[in-house]
């Protein structure tokens, strides 16, 4: 591909790359540069912007443009605003410089996850405004606050508002995934997170002793059935071509803390254990197998948990419904490729279906490697361009849905 110099780049790449140079990295991400940008935003495109603080300092920020039939319920464009931190020894490019080497890959964070997909539903809303498109349904972009770190300073809460409510969303997109082939992945439910802390109290003493009882051996012995179950579904994974990541339930151990000396026998130890549960478990059960194997492991084992979501949705992707005929359509019209799957991790999107919004995970980036929290984050500029055109015809298809039965 021919490299084209900055004075003829495409302005969308241009505003893109400024997004990304605001620094809204955790834990101190800059939400007031995001703010002033995206107000900006509002002004150049003349539409109202509202904004909400669920928290102080976590503000919602909120661009409409409304439809020729503010009754019938809207379509939500979510995205969230901050980004993970980076191993800055191991990027060959200064994160937040969005540096774009010969070839057309711009580098920075955030340059997957997910200030490219802010920026395709701004300028996809801008150019259908400019060819003088009106639709039915009112669209709403939302940019939210604090996704990475669990979204509780941000979307949770904002479900649960009025000025929420108000949107009246009746189908919503979020983030999805990079696909390295030349299809897209889209999501329709994802696992849910929970973060468990097991904790082990034992004897202590000297540790030139054979000590029984210590906090460790049980800790071990939790550890093991817990590991045990890893490689069960890890097995079953590889076993069934059909099974994607997202279908079987994962864990991976993430913290060992406890002890206080070389010499002395710990009273207490803890384990944390990141649990991605797949959407058709049995909650209930689960947990109920976790007593289990901290019953099994001896008295003084017990576990808390930092992070538990039970409510996981299916949004409905069968050609009889409507918005995911829409959605699906307008692929096929462009000749893409769609492969639907359970997102493996956690977004925004889960608080979404949970309110009962139909919600899909689509990140419009195919031959790309997925590198979302990775070095070196990197999006090539003719996949994002290539991302304006895609949501262009899926917000000209979803906004023009026809009334529901149901709705008016
Ligand atoms: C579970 S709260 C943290 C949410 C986070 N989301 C994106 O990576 C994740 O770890 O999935
Ligand atoms: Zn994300
Ligand atoms: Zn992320």
């Amino acid at each position: 591909m021919t490299t084209k110099g900055p004075e003829s780049e495409h302005p969308s790449v241009t505003l893109f790359r400024q997004y990304l140079r605001i620094c809204t990295m955790q834990p101190n991400p800059d939400y007031g540069g995001a703010i002033t940008f995206l107000e900006e935003r509002a002004r150049q495109l003349g539409l109202s912007c509202q904004k909400i603080e669920v928290v102080p300092g976590y503000v919602i920020t909120v661009l409409t443009w409304p439809g020729t039939n503010p009754s019938l319920p809207s379509i939500l464009l979510n995205s969230h605003t901050d980004v993970v931190p980076v191993f800055k020894e191991h990027w060959h490019h200064d994160p937040f410089e969005a540096f774009k080497d010969s070839e057309g890959y711009i580098y920075a964070r955030g340059a997957q996850d997910m200030k490219s997909v802010s920026i395709q539903y701004l300028e996809a809303v801008r150019r259908l405004k400019s060819e003088g498109h009106r639709f039915p349904r009112t669209i709403h972009m939302t940019f939210v606050p604090d996704e990475e770190v669990g979204g509780h300073k941000g979307m949770e809460l904002f479900v649960k508002r009025p000025e929420f409510q108000a949107l009246r969303a009746g189908f919503a997109l979020d983030e999805g995934l990079a696909n390295p082939t030349d299809a897209f992945t889209v999501f329709y439910s994802e696992r849910s997170p929970w973060w468990v802390r097991v904790t082990s109290t034992g004897k202590p003493g000297h540790a030139s002793r054979f000590i029984e009882d210590t906090a460790v051996e049980k800790l071990h012995k939790v550890i093991s059935s817990i590991l045990a179950f890893r490689e069960k579904e890890m097995q079953r994974l590889q076993a069934n071509p059909r099974l994607k990541e997202g279908a079987v339930t994962s864990v991976n151990l993430t913290k060992l803390e406890g002890g206080v000396a070389f010499n002395v026998v710990p009273a207490t130890m803890s384990a944390s254990f990141d649990f991605r549960v797949a959407p058709d478990v049995d909650m209930k059960a689960f947990e109920k197998q976790l007593q289990s194997w901290c019953q099994e492991a001896g008295e003084g084992v017990t576990f808390e948990f930092a992070q538990k979501f039970t409510e996981p949705r299916m949004t409905p992707i069968d050609d009889t419904d409507p918005w995911w005929a829409a959605f699906s359509g307008a692929c096929k019209e462009m000749n893409l490729t769609l492969e639907p799957e359970i997102f493996p991790a956690a977004t925004d999107s889960r608080y979404i279906r949970a309110v009962g919004i139909p919600a899909l995970g689509f990140s419009p980036m195919n031959r790309t490697p997925v590198l979302l929290h990775d070095h070196n984050e990197r999006l090539h500029e003719a996949v994002f361009l290539r991302g304006v055109d895609i949501y262009t015809r899926l917000l000209s298809a979803l906004a023009s849905v026809p009334a529901l039965p149901g709705e008016s």
